[in-house]
């Protein structure tokens, strides 16, 4: 069926974790494997089973007292550490996964980490060349959607990390649950550039206006910045964030074949109770 998996990121605080345990609970609750991988060096503590782990390559609290690093700089070694160790580290851990597994990888939250290195495009690489079909889940906290001016600049982030990384890529709009006011909420989801610039421009000075057409213009240009609302006390929100992630990762797609084939081997199944009725054609 292939090896697919999540790239769960986005700035720092913005539900990244909470959002794979959420997913992780859902899927235990569908029957639904997956694995949570922490690629968080500073992490402490975790809600979801860690399957795989970068702190035991790399910890961040060993980096800053060894080298004597803050905690900033003390991560950037950090990624840097586990790009120079792609093969070795991340190569043979895989080694221990194949056809079907699903891996969900929740990212540490310093942007610049997606912007301006070239760790994450290498990750993204090496798990490309190994065969995994991969979608970046960019998240992003619905606090944004209180200002259009900070939405504008959230949005512009995720289309950076979306051009940088080159995948199959989707957004989510992150902790809905506590929006007071859900109203306007469809205009981020679905945001139309004319609408917000009309908005921006009521919030700025009248010597930004060009700046703000060609951010709008961007955004409409690539036509690819919309979201997914993500509200946790919702079971149908986070159903429908992973239906569009296999959409876009094109999940299962040949899962009825293999189903037909193993049919046609015999189909002496171990399990199934009332499976069996009929099953000429699928
Ligand atoms: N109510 C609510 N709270 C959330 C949601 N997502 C995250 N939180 C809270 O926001 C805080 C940060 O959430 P995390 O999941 O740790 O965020 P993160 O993006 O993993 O953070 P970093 O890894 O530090 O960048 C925690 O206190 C969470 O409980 C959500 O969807 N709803
Ligand atoms: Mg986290």
């Amino acid at each position: 069926m292939g090896k697919y998996a999540q790239l769960v990121i986005g700035p720092a605080g913005c539900g990244k974790s909470t959002y794979c345990n959420h997913l992780y609970e859902h899927c235990q609750a569908i029957k639904r494997s997956v694995h949570v991988v922490n690629l968080d060096p500073a992490a402490e503590a975790f809600q979801y089973p860690v399957s795989l782990d970068i702190r035991d390559l790399v910890c961040l609290e060993d980096v800053m007292e060894e080298l004597g690093l803050g905690p900033n700089g003390g991560l950037l070694y950090c990624m840097e550490y586990l790009e120079d160790n792609l093969h070795e580290w991340l190569g043979e851990e895989l080694e221990g996964y194949g056809d079907e597994d699903y891996l969900v990888f929740d990212c540490p939250g310093q942007i610049e980490l997606y912007n301006h290195l070239s760790v994450f495009r290498s990750f993204v690489d090496f798990l490309k060349n190994d065969g995994w079909s991969v979608c970046v889940v960019y998240c992003l906290d619905a606090h944004f959607v209180t200002d259009v001016a900070k939405f504008m600049a959230g949005a512009l982030q995720a289309l950076a990390a979306m051009v940088k990384l080159e995948l199959p890529h989707v957004n989510i709009l992150t902790k809905v649950d506590l929006m007071e006011d859900k109203n306007h909420l469809d205009e981020f989801l679905f945001p139309d550039p004319e609408l917000l610039l009309h908005q921006l421009a009521a919030s700025t000075g009248p010597r930004f206006r060009q700046l703000n057409r060609a951010m709008g213009g961007l955004l409409e240009e690539f036509s690819l910045v919309s979201f997914l609302p993500l509200d946790i006390t919702d079971e149908d929100s986070i159903a429908d964030i992973l239906g569009q992630i296999d959409m876009a990762i094109q999940y299962g797609e040949d899962a009825e074949p293999r189903i037909r084939d193993e049919l046609e081997d015999g189909g002496d199944d171990d399990d199934d109770d009332g499976g069996g009725d009929g099953g000429d054609d699928i």
